[in-house]
């Protein structure tokens, strides 16, 4: 049975604890939380969210909830196989680094689940319902920041998150009170009132942020979310997304910035040519013979070890006659 222990704000799995990769969880405190587990299992068994309520030394016992289910997932365009069987369940409160080759399915799998896609074999749940039913106010419990993004530019900021906002429901008042704080707090406070297309790509890509946060989703896609962002706003978005997480958040996150997928994710799936070849946390993928950083990680179980030969050959063709 897996068990998520979250005390004074730090969330993470007991595999984290013990790989000293972040702070260690006492053991002390793990045996502490054991009798209300024992009790919460007994009375519905899987997998469950440990929360220690601080200050008042008593466990919050909950079941962790499958946000997120694929089974036998398949999508084809055309003739081309994209997505083959794949099969994933994804828990409350995981990051999970969605990794894969260019071409490998990844957008193709978050655009079926955003409903963007409709045409697919298998099945999609989400917050335990079918997306398929045709009921689609699941939509308003999720975030998304896609690669790229059509934004209005001739909006303002102001108007692109007031806009956005109250199509996920909110009142303009609410989203215009929110955005102006998040706007500040991302340094854009000065151009709240300025069109978009005035701003640089990191300034864009804060507003994309914002907006794919403003509505508090439970679920976030986020597509390469830190491109364009500058070193400072990178460790502000990476603590954002821990402390989302830590508060029973999940997020889905696709990136080849193999080193932040590494540092961030619970847990890492590997899709490659359609179909997933690995799924675990870094210290898991690590502990099956698979020394090394997740980039070599990757290379290897890609089956790619052709990076120096084919540099070699690009350099020889720039500096050939
Ligand atoms: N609308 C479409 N029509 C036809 N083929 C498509 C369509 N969308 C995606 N594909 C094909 O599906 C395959 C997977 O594409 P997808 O965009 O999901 O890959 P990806 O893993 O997100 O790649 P990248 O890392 O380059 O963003 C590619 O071969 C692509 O050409």
């Amino acid at each position: 049975m897996r068990i998520r222990v979250t005390e004074s704000g730090f969330n993470r799995r007991k595999s984290d604890s013990i790989s000293g990769k972040r702070p260690p969880i006492s053991e002390k405190v793990i045996q502490s939380a054991k009798p209300a587990l024992q009790s919460a299992k007994t009375r519905n068994p899987g997998t469950f969210h440990v929360k220690m309520l601080v200050g008042i030394k008593k466990w919050q016992v909950r079941p962790i909830e499958p946000i997120l289910e694929l089974k036998q997932l398949s999508k084809t365009f055309g003739n081309e196989h994209v997505l083959k069987e794949i099969d994933l369940t994804v828990n409350e409160g995981e990051i999970i680094g969605y990794i894969g080759p260019n071409g490998a399915g990844k957008s193709t799998t978050v655009k079926i689940m955003l409903g963007l896609i409709e045409e697919f074999d298998g099945q999609v749940s989400i917050f335990g319902e079918d997306i398929s039913s045709g009921d689609h106010t699941y939509k308003k419990r999720i975030g998304y920041v896609p690669e790229t993004a059509d934004l209005y530019e001739n909006l303002t900021a102001y108007e692109y998150l007031t806009f956005t906002g109250e199509l996920y429901g909110m009142s303009h008042e609410e989203a215009d009170a929110k955005a102006a704080e998040l706007t500040k707090l991302f340094g854009l406070e000065e151009v709240y009132h300025s069109r978009i297309s005035s701003f640089s790509k990191g300034m864009k890509q804060k507003v994309l942020l914002i907006s794919s946060l403003l509505h508090n989703p439970d679920l976030l896609f986020l597509d390469e979310p830190l491109s364009g962002l500058d070193a400072n706003s990178v460790m502000i978005v990476k603590e954002i997304l821990a402390k989302l997480a830590a508060g029973g958040k999940t997020i889905f996150y696709s990136s080849h910035i193999m080193e932040v997928v590494e540092k961030i994710s619970h847990r890492i799936v590997l899709l490659s040519d359609g179909r997933l070849i690995a799924d675990g946390s870094f210290e898991e993928l690590k502990g099956q013979n698979m020394d090394g950083t997740l980039e070599e990680i990757f290379n290897e179980l890609t089956g790619f070890d052709e990076h120096e030969n084919i540099a070699e050959k690009v350099v020889a063709i720039v500096q050939e006659g």
